[in-house]
């Protein structure tokens, strides 16, 4: 859309400001468009320095943003460039059409075989390039989800992507419920954190919560995590079964690689015979 790197320098006069998309951990979203011909339509996420500074995640948003830069794949949301004035950091990010995917799982409870499937089939192919390019995203979670104008699945945020292999200690602030044993337990992890993170993600959009959610209290989660205590409950068809205990392995090395992901049963069983772009009919 916006070629490989804008020669041109983006400020904030560049742009019409659109309704607000929502909210990031440290800003809003603008939906906007260039004012110059070819008009743009693009996402403005608007970062606070202040804020930044403050949480101490200059670091983290510097990778970020150098990490979801040099990006390309029809499933990972673009970051076309940024820009900054004194008080804000802005980054200029592809628009999904469709939205955040977590509101149509919340809107529908739970998500059929198919639609999950081609999902996953879409998250599977998106993690291999990023691990093709020694990146780890650690964050996969249904709120980092969007849908593009086709029902494309896209990776939207990066905050959490490391260079594997990564051990830095993180803040939990977010969810446990995607946690490995080996990060929850603070070890050494690679990129077959994302290995079960894929799983997690398998099974709550089939079931519609995540499989080691304990509402009664974080440390029953971080348990049921350590343990595996996994079930699945009979609605889940076999196939699907199968490919989620494939990859919620206690043993990182045990769960099943992308590559067979790709081929497994329960994913070929729904992809599109024909040339469409992998969207998800919906
Ligand atoms: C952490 C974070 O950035 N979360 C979200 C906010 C919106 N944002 C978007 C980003 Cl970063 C990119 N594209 C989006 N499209 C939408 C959207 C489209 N519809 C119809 N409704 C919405 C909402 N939102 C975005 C990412």
């Amino acid at each position: 859309v916006l070629g490989a790197r804008p020669t041109r320098e983006w400020s904030l006069p560049s742009f019409e400001i659109g309704r607000p998309l929502g909210k990031g951990k440290f800003g809003r979203v603008y939906m906007v468009r260039t004012k110059c011909e070819p008009q743009y339509i693009l996402a403005l996420k608007c970062l606070y320095k202040s804020e930044i500074i403050q949480s101490r995640v200059e670091k983290q948003i510097r990778r970020e943003i150098e990490i979801q830069q040099n990006l390309r794949h029809p499933n990972v949301l673009r970051l076309y460039g940024y820009f900054h004035d004194e008080k804000r950091i802005f980054l200029m990010l592809e628009f999904a059409g469709k939205g955040e995917l977590y509101k149509q799982l919340s809107k529908h409870g739970s998500f059929s075989e198919k639609r999950s499937s081609r999902y996953i089939d879409q998250m599977a192919d998106a993690l291999s390039y990023l691990h093709g390019k020694h990146v780890i995203h650690r964050d996969i979670k249904p709120e980092n989800l969007l849908l593009g104008i086709n029902g494309e699945l896209k990776i939207g945020d990066f905050g959490w992507s490391v260079h594997a292999p990564g051990n830095r200690r993180m803040t939990l602030c977010g969810t446990l419920d995607y946690l490995p044993p080996e990060m929850v337990e603070g070890r050494e992890h690679n990129e077959k954190v994302d290995y079960w993170a894929l799983g997690v993600l398998t099974y709550e959009f089939l079931v519609g919560n995540p499989p080691f959610e304990d509402r009664s209290s974080v440390n029953a989660t971080y348990r049921r995590i350590a343990k595996v205590d996994l079930r699945i409950p009979s609605l889940v068809s076999p196939e699907a079964r199968d490919l989620i205990t494939q990859l919620l392995k206690y043993n990182p090395e045990e769960r099943i690689p992308l590559t067979d992901v790709s081929r497994h049963p329960w994913i070929l069983k729904y992809r599109p015979k024909g040339i469409s772009r992998g969207g998800t009919d919906v």
